[in-house]
């Protein structure tokens, strides 16, 4: 059981910096996953983290104690990368083993910790192979076999799916939080483009942004449990970023804000959010934003015109061309006989709406959507 604390932490490579003022606490036992888009620091964080780049300013402590001056190997964390670098001349058994003779363990405490490992990850009929006689799942896993044997206070995995297809993905995927489960007390940290993976891994997503265009910003953006960044994400980068078809955003002006919600003109129509409003003014720019699973069309209020359709089977995304946006809103729907050129209806409601100010920052929205423990 290991808490990792962060403490303005700051990467500057050069003249360039890439981390921005990281403030954050794992704690133990706990799934932590770093999203973000490409270049914000994922990685260089995560290597902080493990001792393999040393951060600029600030402080990384380990159950309380500063680990900044500390050597990686006597950090007690393992490290899974996205290539898994097997010795090929080594038995899968060897390939596990490796590390602990350095440690040197008793044998009889070896094996034992081998055969736990390949049990919880189906590795026990394998242990003979050689890794050119494995799938690329199958390595993988060996790899996170070699780290799980050596019992660290912390894993780290940085991207480690991300060379497999994505079927086996998935399947490697629900190994992985099995094994976080089974591994109790063990914190793990986990950088990933795959949102997806973010979202079902997590106990708490750490949003990351690209400093580029915005030095003064802190890097994270959001930090939260999956279903907090997915229904009210604090500003407009997290509202983007987080959901596949994106949030829809619609740009217009506060004409109205009461107790219960908050009234945007766009294009001479009113909007409306069910929105905390304080601290807006009538007349400034707001963006509302709703994402395409809330766009409920074939109800009555505004029309659009069919623009695209993208069938995926068990529902559709449609694409929809209105006096709101220059471009087109998604909807997600089950209308699959929808035609293009064709006038539909749709409706936008208020308690699905979010409302971000001039600056991007979110109002708080009245809605509040179930949260997971
Ligand atoms: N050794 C280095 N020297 C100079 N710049 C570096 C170095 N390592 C990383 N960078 C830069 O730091 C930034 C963050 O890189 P990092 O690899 O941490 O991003 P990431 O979020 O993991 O990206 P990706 O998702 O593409 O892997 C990038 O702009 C990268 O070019």
């Amino acid at each position: 059981m290991s808490q990792v604390e962060l403490v303005g932490i700051n990467k500057r490579f050069g003249e360039t910096t890439v981390i921005a003022d990281v403030n954050l606490t794992i704690a133990p036992g706990e799934f932590c996953v770093f999203i973000g888009p490409s270049g914000c620091g994922k990685s260089t964080l995560l290597r902080i983290i493990a001792g393999l780049e040393a951060p600029s300013s600030g402080e990384l402590r380990i159950d309380g104690v500063r680990v900044n001056e500390m050597e990686p190997a006597k950090r007690d964390i393992a490290m899974v990368f996205q290539s898994y670098a097997l010795y090929p001349h080594m038995t899968v058994f060897e390939n596990m083993a490796f590390g602990l003779r350095h440690l040197h363990l008793p044998k009889g405490e070896i094996d034992q910790r081998i055969e736990v490992a390949a049990q919880a990850l189906n590795l026990a009929t394998m242990l003979q192979r050689k890794p050119i006689a494995l799938s690329g799942g199958q390595r993988q896993r060996v790899a996170i076999g070699r780290a799980i044997v050596r019992k660290p206070k912390v894993f780290l995995f940085d991207e480690p799916l991300s060379n497999l297809d994505a079927a086996l993905r998935v399947k490697t995927r629900v190994e992985i939080a099995k094994l976080h489960r089974s591994l109790d007390g063990v914190s793990m940290v986990y950088v990933t483009h795959d949102q997806v993976e973010a979202m079902t891994l997590a106990d708490k997503i750490v949003l990351l942004r690209p400093l580029a265009g915005n030095p003064d910003l802190p890097s994270v953006a959001q930090v939260g449990h999956p279903l907090e960044l997915y229904h009210h994400p604090a500003n407009r980068f997290v509202a983007a970023f987080i959901g596949s078809p994106s949030m829809n955003f619609i740009e217009g002006a506060i004409s109205e804000v009461t107790a219960h919600d908050v009234t945007v003109n766009v294009a001479g129509q009113t909007l409306a959010a069910a929105v905390e409003g304080q601290g807006l003014q009538v007349g400034a720019k707001a963006t509302l934003g709703i994402r395409p699973e809330h766009v409920l069309v074939g109800k009555a209020g505004l029309t659009g015109t069919v623009a695209h359709m993208e069938h995926l089977g068990e529902h559709a995304y449609v694409h929809l061309d209105t006096a709101l946006s220059p471009q087109p809103l998604i909807a997600k729907t089950q209308l699959d006989a929808l035609k293009l050129g064709e006038r539909v209806q749709f409706s936008l409601p208020a308690t699905a709406m979010h409302l971000f100010d001039a600056n991007g920052q979110a109002m708080r929205r009245q809605q509040q959507e179930p949260l997971a423990a």
